[in-house]
Parts: structure tokens; sequence; C-alpha cells
């Protein structure tokens, strides 16, 4: 039972970094609730300045969701505990509800996050839940068929949303029942959400599902999950160590492999290697294919190729072996957005008006003419990777400017890792962090984890 181990929060919240404050995302259900409540517990006891804020997300998909709000608005207020209430306004899907609403509800509390100058997010995901996560992606080919050493995972201790916000789950290693009995001690009531027993749901049957099973068939899956993550996390620091030692960057865009990768002895890590890189040139969020990458392998073994793979053009020559973007699918022409995302690539940050400018591939003509050192490695391939960055041209006129005035650039393109740029696990920080290196991305901002336990 809870309360004879009074050093609980302890356990739970120690070894996380507090000093850039906390977002506990609290449904209002009972893991979130017992989670707020011992954080808040550890802070008080540890005498902690953190910023604390409660942030509730109202999808507005159930009558009652607004009285689940205030509810959680009201223990806060009791508690003396900052308290936000957000809510999804947005176009509601009619399939894939459920993973659009966690889109939206990741991005409310990171957008609160950042508003408050909060870099972590708490979230109460239990042992229970991992186990139900680890059981869906059992009964999922997508997931098999990325099975090397990836799916099995579970959800990570922590996960960097868009590169910049850390999500933590202190939780993950505690059974909903024991946090149920927590919640009762201390007299705390919760809302039960009709949606998880709703059995039109994958989760929710998962859940059932474990109900009938003995206490031995989830610690199995728990078991299996943790064997899985430790080897998740080899692979990539494996992967990492070839990137490090077999990838280059000649230009921008492109991306040079050593042959030598082609003969590494860890098969498998150059695998999950070349699918992070192919991934990370196509700017594609899912590692390409699993057998279609090993086959790729393959033939690299036996020869010089050129083929398309995940919008990656992969073009092996006497020259080395070359990562690009392939020139099908670039965005068309498009009123720039600060702040977002240019064909899953480049981030895009503007210094112009809002609306003033266009942005466009350059294209093959325009790359033609681009003044290129011809050195070891060929211009065309060069002038091919060039032709797929971004451009821009103004989209209205600039009165305010005298015609030949030199003017700074009208934006900046920063690399980013397409894989892992919304969503990072901290099972794949070396990989992540590698490719960061690699492409010139920005660094990885510290793990609340610290060393230990990080991932
Ligand atoms: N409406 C909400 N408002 C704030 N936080 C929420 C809300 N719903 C879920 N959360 C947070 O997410 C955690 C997990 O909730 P739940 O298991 O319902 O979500 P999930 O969709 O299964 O998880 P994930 O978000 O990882 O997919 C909760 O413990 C809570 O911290």
């Amino acid at each position: 039972m809870l309360d004879t181990e009074p050093d609980l929060s302890t356990r739970l919240f120690s070894p996380i970094d507090f000093t850039r404050g906390a977002i506990a995302a609290v449904s209002g259900g009972s893991d979130s609730t017992a989670l707020l409540l011992l954080l808040k517990q550890y802070l008080d006891r540890t005498a902690s300045p953190a910023k604390l804020l409660a942030v509730t997300i109202d999808h507005g998909l159930r009558q009652g969701s607004a009285a689940e709000a205030q509810a959680v608005a009201k223990l806060c207020a009791e508690r003396g505990i900052a308290h936000r209430t957000l809510t999804w306004s947005g176009r509601k899907p009619s399939t894939g509800l459920p993973a659009a609403a966690r889109e939206a509800r990741y991005h409310l509390l990171a957008e609160a996050a950042r508003a408050e100058g909060i870099g972590l997010i708490v979230t109460g995901h239990t042992a229970d839940d991992q186990a139900e996560t680890v059981l869906m992606r059992h009964a999922r080919d997508r997931e098999l068929a990325d099975m090397a050493g990836r799916g099995l995972a579970g959800m990570a201790p922590a996960t960097l949303y868009d590169w910049r916000e850390w999500i933590v789950r202190p939780l993950l290693g505690m059974r909903r029942s024991a946090l149920r009995d927590f919640l009762r001690h201390e007299h705390v009531g919760w809302a039960d959400d009709p949606t998880n027993i709703d059995e039109a749901f994958e989760r929710p049957r998962v859940r059932a599902a474990l109900a009938g099973e003995s206490v031995g068939y989830m610690e199995n899956a728990l078991l299996l999950a943790g064997q899985a993550a430790v080897e998740r996390r080899q692979l990539g620091v494996s992967a990492a160590g070839l990137i490090h030692r077999f990838a280059s960057q000649p230009s921008t865009g492109l991306i040079w492999l050593d042959p030598a990768l082609l003969t590494a002895e860890d098969d498998r890590a150059a695998v999950y290697a070349l699918r992070i890189l192919m991934a990370t040139a196509g700017g594609v969020a899912f590692l390409p294919d699993q057998a279609r990458s090993e086959a790729l392998l393959g033939r690299l073994k036996t020869g010089f190729l050129c083929a398309t793979l995940s919008r990656t053009v992969v073009d092996f020559r006497r020259a080395g072996l070359f990562l690009r973007r392939e020139a099908r699918g670039l965005p068309p022409a498009a009123i720039a957005v600060d702040n977002t995302v240019w064909d899953g690539r480049r981030h895009i940050t503007l210094n112009d008006r809002p609306g003033a400018l266009l942005i466009a591939p350059l294209g093959a003509t325009a790359a033609r003419r681009l003044a290129i050192d011809e050195g070891e490695t060929p211009a065309s391939l060069m002038r091919a990777a060039m032709a797929a960055e971004p451009t821009s041209r103004q989209a209205l006129e600039n009165p305010g400017l005298p015609p030949r005035q030199p003017r700074p650039p009208a934006f900046a393109a920063r690399p980013v890792v397409s894989p892992f740029s919304r969503f990072l696990p901290s099972f794949d920080l070396a990989p992540a962090r590698a490719v960061a290196e690699l492409i010139g991305a920005s660094p990885l901002p510290a793990s609340p984890l610290g060393g230990h336990g990080a991932n």
C-alpha cells in the first residue's frame, strides 16, 4: 500500500530536473490526478521553487468534459496549484479521432509550456498503459515490420516534442490500482472517462482483454517492453557510431556515406543508420520499411546503383554513396509561414513581413546557374541537392525599401532531423544527436532525466 511508502513521491520525482518548471497534464482521471497530487507533495516537501501549472485539455468530444475540467480546476484551487483549461477548437475528423485528439492535446500542452517559459510536461501514463501499448503494437502488422528492436519498446520515460519540450512519464512503473489506492487514502475522487471502456476503440478493447488475464501476463508484457527498450537504445548507439564514422555532408542537402559502411560488421546497425538517414534526407516522419531497406543494403553491397526509397535518391557511384531528396513531390510555391517545417526537412523562420514571401524549391534551372566548386563531390549531385532546397521570392511589392538596397536574407531554413523532429523518444537520443550534428540541426535541449534513466 502506498501509505506505507512515504518516500513514493521522492522515488518518482527526484530523478527529474524541475529547474525549468513543469506542466502537469491532468485529465481528471485517476492517473493524472494522482500524478498531480504526488508531484505537488514532492515539490512542497523539497521546498522547490519550480513553477507548477496543471493543464486540462477540454477536447469538447463528450458531454461532461467541461464539468470534468472544472472539477480539476476546483481541486487545484483547494491545493494552491495554478490551473488552466484549454479547449480543442479545431475540426474534429470523422475517422482517427483518438489520434487527432492526442495530436491536438500535445500541441496545446506544448503551446502552454512555451507561453509560460516551461520546458517540461509530465503525464500520468502508467504501467497499465504501457502494457496496453505494447500489446497493441504486437497486434499491428505495421509495427511488426518495424521490429528491428524498436516497435515493442513501448512508451519512453521521456519524449522530446517538436525538438523543444520534454514530455516525461514518471508513473510508467506504477500500477493504476496503486494510484487509486493513494487517491482513496487522500479522499480525492476522479472522473471515469466512458471512452476508456468504449470497445469501438482499440485501446479499450486491449484494456478489457488485459483485465481478463493474470498479473503475470501483464508483467511479462512489461518485461518484454523493457528488453526491447534496451535493444532499441543499443541499436541506436551503434547506428550513431556508424553515422559519426561514415557519414558527412559535403554540401547542403547532400549526405555522403563512405562505402565502408556497407561492409560494417554490424549489419543491423548499418540498416538502421541507413533508414534514419534516408528518412532525414527525404523529410519523412516514419523510417522506411525494414525489409525494403535490408534489400537495398544487400543490393548496394553488390555494386553501383541509383534507387529511390522514402523520397530519397540513393546514388552509389565511384565517388561514393550519396543520399538526397528526390525532385518529385516537392512543395509548390506557397506563402511562407513563420516557424513552420517546409517539406519535412527545413525549419523556416521569417525575417520578413508575414505574407510577403513565397517559398518554393530552387529548381533544376536555377541550380544549374549556381557557382559550385568542383571538388571530390560531383557538382551535378550538389546541384541536384540544391534544386530541392527552399528559396524565396517576394509575394508583395515592398514599397518601404528603395530598389537596390541590400536586403538581409528574407528567411532562414534550418535542417530538421525528420524522423525525430516531432516526437523523439529518449531511446533514440544517440542517433538523433548524431544526425543533428551531421546536418547542422539545432542541438538537442538537455534531458530533464539527466544522464541516468534518460533513455
Ligand atoms: N484531456 C486531457 N487533459 C490533460 N491531460 C491529458 C488529457 N488526456 C490525457 N492526458 C494526459 O495523458 C495521459 C495519458 O492519458 P490517456 O491514456 O488517456 O491518453 P493516451 O491518448 O492513451 O496517451 P497518449 O497521449 O500517449 O496517446 C494522462 O495521464 C494525462 O497526463
